[in-house]
């Protein structure tokens, strides 16, 4: 393991190695759990259920301890050097715990008392402001809203400086709009350093949020990958045709794999990715090929498959 003299700031802010945690009673809620977080990122992990995501955020701030292997945070051991490893981590949870007579203000500053760091009124007033809190700070938490009060939890999470944020499901069960609001609120953290890891069930959330995505599913992650690269990878694209004079069947030089007919003959559906273009069976020579045939269509659509389908297929491929 690194001495922390030697963390270089390139190194990954999180580093996750050979991870397994069997919960008393012997259930194996991780397997060989290996993963960086590099600094600075948004990375979601997306996952069923049950697969192990609370289990894991838990293991990396301390709260559970792992049965074996060792996670290294910004160059401190989460075991061995529980204070300085935790005190670089901010978790917003998943349920509302909050002192319902406390007002906002003292909730948020109790909490980075808890830190073991002096007050810092200013720190206080500069994350109430970016949470778009400070109005309410004399407020009870029990007067909130359901959104306010998930802000104060970040807030709460926030207060003691921390590098990295943890969001266990920051937007399950509020509406569209609050949610939209939560991820504003999000990029404006990254953008001022901090580097976050979120878990959710919302495909969208992860499309829309993450620089990277991670997959668990049964305690083992399946899959580490960029969004960007992930989608072009596994995601599919499909053109569909309408064919002016509907096909019994496909003459000869259309029978290829990524053809099929639909609708009675009156669709031709076209499901294609990166690699049929580079081995000539792009859109391209799929039109050269009906003009050849004498093939028309009357109109044409096209659909791209979307990250919620890419995991959909993984989860239900290794169930
Ligand atoms: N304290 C515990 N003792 C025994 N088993 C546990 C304990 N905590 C969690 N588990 C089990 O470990 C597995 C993973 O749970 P975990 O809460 O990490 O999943 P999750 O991915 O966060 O699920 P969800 O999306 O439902 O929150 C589950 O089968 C759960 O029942």
């Amino acid at each position: 393991m690194p001495e922390r003299e030697e963390y270089a700031l390139n190194d990954p802010i999180i580093a996750i190695n050979g991870l397994n945690k069997t919960y008393q009673g012997g259930f194996q809620a991780l397997t060989r759990v290996d993963l960086t977080i590099q600094r600075g990122e948004i990375f979601a992990l997306l996952g069923p259920n049950g697969a192990g995501k609370t289990t894991l955020i838990s293991v990396v701030c301390g709260l559970v301890n792992p049965t074996q292997g060792e996670v290294v945070i910004d160059g401190f051991d989460s075991v061995r050097d529980y204070r300085q490893a935790r005190e670089r981590i901010g978790l917003v949870p998943q349920e509302l715990t909050n002192e319902a007579f406390e007002t906002v203000w003292n909730t948020v500053s109790f909490s980075r008392g808890l830190f073991g760091k002096a007050p810092d009124p200013a720190h206080i007033e500069k994350v109430l402001k970016s949470l778009a809190l400070w109005d309410k700070r004399d407020n009870r938490l029990m007067t909130l809203s359901g959104g306010m009060k998930r802000r104060v939890l970040i807030a709460k999470a926030l207060s003691h400086e921390p590098r990295i944020l943890f969001l266990d499901e920051p937007t399950a069960g509020v509406d569209v709009e609050l949610r939209r609001d939560m991820w504003e609120v999000v990029r404006g953290l990254r953008e001022s350093g901090v580097t976050i890891i979120l878990t959710t069930h919302y495909i969208e959330e992860a499309e829309e949020m993450a620089d990277r995505i991670g997959v668990i599913n049964r305690g083992e992650i399946v899959l580490v990958e960029e969004k960007a690269a992930l989608m072009q990878k596994l995601g599919s694209k499909q053109l569909t045709l309408q064919l002016q004079t509907p096909l019994d069947e496909l003459p000869g030089a259309l029978q290829v794999e990524a053809l099929s007919l639909a609708a009675d003959g009156h669709e031709l559906v076209y499901t294609y990715d990166g690699r049929q273009a580079e081995e000539g069976h792009g859109i391209p020579a799929l039109l050269a090929t009906l003009e050849r045939e004498g093939i028309t269509f009357q109109d044409l659509h096209t659909r791209q498959s979307s990250l919620e389908d890419i995991f959909v297929d993984l989860v239900k491929e290794r169930a």
